[in-house]
């Protein structure tokens, strides 16, 4: 058993009867409790909630409950395209898994009963969710070393509501839950009321239903995970296999490949995608979250673009004139230069050649009759993907002699017959 548990408290009416009740327990069963207290200072009441807990947990040691209270205020701000709530939500539990360690816990509380699993259930549902969101909330999870337990999972609201009242605790509310910009409050205010008065075991049945879509989930997991090891190797998916598989198991096993391989959500869109196009084209890629997939040879991978240009190394100086691979650690791959009968830079361009990061404003030429067109153009007209736009810009003198991705300015091609060298960039 346990020395001591954590309760993530944010001083609402939930977890300031879950954090009471817990301190109670603890008390007989002879256990510390640590209130977990995250502020997320994106509203100005967040000042009076820490405080009021605060005072609130003072108050109950002070009358004798093992309890001791933690917070934590959030800093830094969401990044660029990243919700607020999903920010916050991260933040939050990166907060308490900190505390929680920090205070010696291994189990963190979280107060959500009953009603909340059949709110989630509804939202998954109405934002087309499939088994595994329709499970909603796990009532025991183990993630960054700790387990989440929700010990209410199972409790009707009114039960904690009747806590609360036999005990006149008091509790902060929180001014968000009234604003309807938010899907959760507009089934609270707006849909709960109606679907209770006509189904009065709505929230029973709903959260049963999330029990059994669990199981469920469970189940196709497995059998995702079982079809897919014969399948997946190093990140790359077997198509011409997959494509062997019965109809009905080739969404799940592409969907769970799907989530091993890119690190965040999967869109349903790109699954439904792909599993009909995958059976009907032989090179292609397709857009992902945070990178690309690429079909080749049957074989479907997933890439992740280099880092960004702002991390590109300093000029480096160098002579390319001979054949050879040029390691580049700094850049994140190697420079290859090998001999060649057409299409190479004559070696005299590449004697004292330099590496430099792409800065803006530079022009290339494609062919020996075209114009120059900024670099930038180039990329675009001849969709170049982001990361294959990485490594650096080979120049000699002022002139533009390779990059990544395109190849040789036109304007330094050798003539046929000529000595010369084709440069290749190698990521790493
Ligand atoms: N700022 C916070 N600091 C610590 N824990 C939090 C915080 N916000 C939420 N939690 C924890 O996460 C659980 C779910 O949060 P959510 O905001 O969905 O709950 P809620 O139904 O509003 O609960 P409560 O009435 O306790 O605020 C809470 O019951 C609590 O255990």
């Amino acid at each position: 058993m346990p020395a001591a548990v954590a309760v993530a408290a944010s001083g609402g009416r939930d977890s300031t009867a879950l954090l009471h009740a817990t301190a109670r327990a603890a008390r007989d069963l002879g256990l510390e409790v640590h209130a977990l207290h995250v502020h997320h200072g994106l509203v100005a009441s967040a000042d009076i909630w820490l405080a009021q807990l605060r005072a609130q947990c003072a108050r109950w040691a002070r009358a004798g409950l093992p309890i001791h209270f933690h917070a934590t205020r959030l800093e830094g701000a969401p990044a660029r395209g990243e919700s607020v709530e999903a920010w916050a939500r991260r933040e939050r539990y990166a907060a308490l898994a900190g505390m929680a360690k920090a205070a010696g816990c291994d189990v963190v509380l979280l107060a959500q009963h009953r009603r909340d699993q059949a709110e989630t259930l509804l939202l998954q549902a109405l934002r087309g969710g499939g088994a595994e969101a329709l499970a909603a909330m796990p009532r025991r999870a183990e993630r960054d070393g700790l387990v989440w337990a929700r010990p209410w999972l199972e409790r009707p609201r009114e039960d904690i509501e009747a806590y609360l009242r036999r005990h006149r605790l008091r509790w902060v509310d929180d001014e968000s839950n009234d604003d309807e910009a938010f899907a959760r409050n507009r089934l609270r205010r707006q849909v709960w009321p109606a679907l209770l008065a006509a189904f009065p075991d709505a929230e029973q049945q709903l959260a049963a239903s999330a029990r059994r879509a669990a199981e469920a989930a469970t189940a196709l997991q497995s059998l995702a995970e079982a079809g897919l090891a014969a399948l997946a190797d190093d990140g790359v998916l077997d198509v011409a296999g997959w494509s062997q598989l019965p109809r009905p198991q080739q969404a799940p096993v592409l969907r769970r490949w799907l989530q091993t391989v890119i690190a965040q959500p999967v869109p349903e869109s790109l699954v439904r995608r792909l599993a009909d196009e995958l059976p009907t084209v032989g090179h292609a890629r397709w857009p992902a979250p945070g990178g690309e997939l690429r079909l080749h040879d049957a074989r479907l991978s997933y890439a992740v673009p280099q880092a960004a240009a702002t991390l590109a190394p300093e000029p480096l100086a160098l002579d390319l004139s001979s054949p050879g691979v040029v390691e580049l650690p700094a850049w994140g791959g190697a420079l290859e230069v090998q001999a060649v009968g057409e299409g190479g830079v004559s070696p005299s361009w590449l004697r004292a050649a330099e590496l430099r990061p792409r800065r803006g404003g530079e022009s290339f030429q494609v062919a020996p009759r075209a114009t120059p067109r900024a670099l930038k153009k180039q990329y675009q007209a001849r969709r170049v993907a982001a990361w294959d736009r990485a490594g650096p810009l080979v120049f000699s003198g002022e002139q533009l002699v390779f990059v990544p991705g395109l190849g040789i300015d036109a304007r330094c091609r050798a003539a046929a017959g000529e000595a010369q060298l084709a440069l290749a960039w190698r990521p790493a």
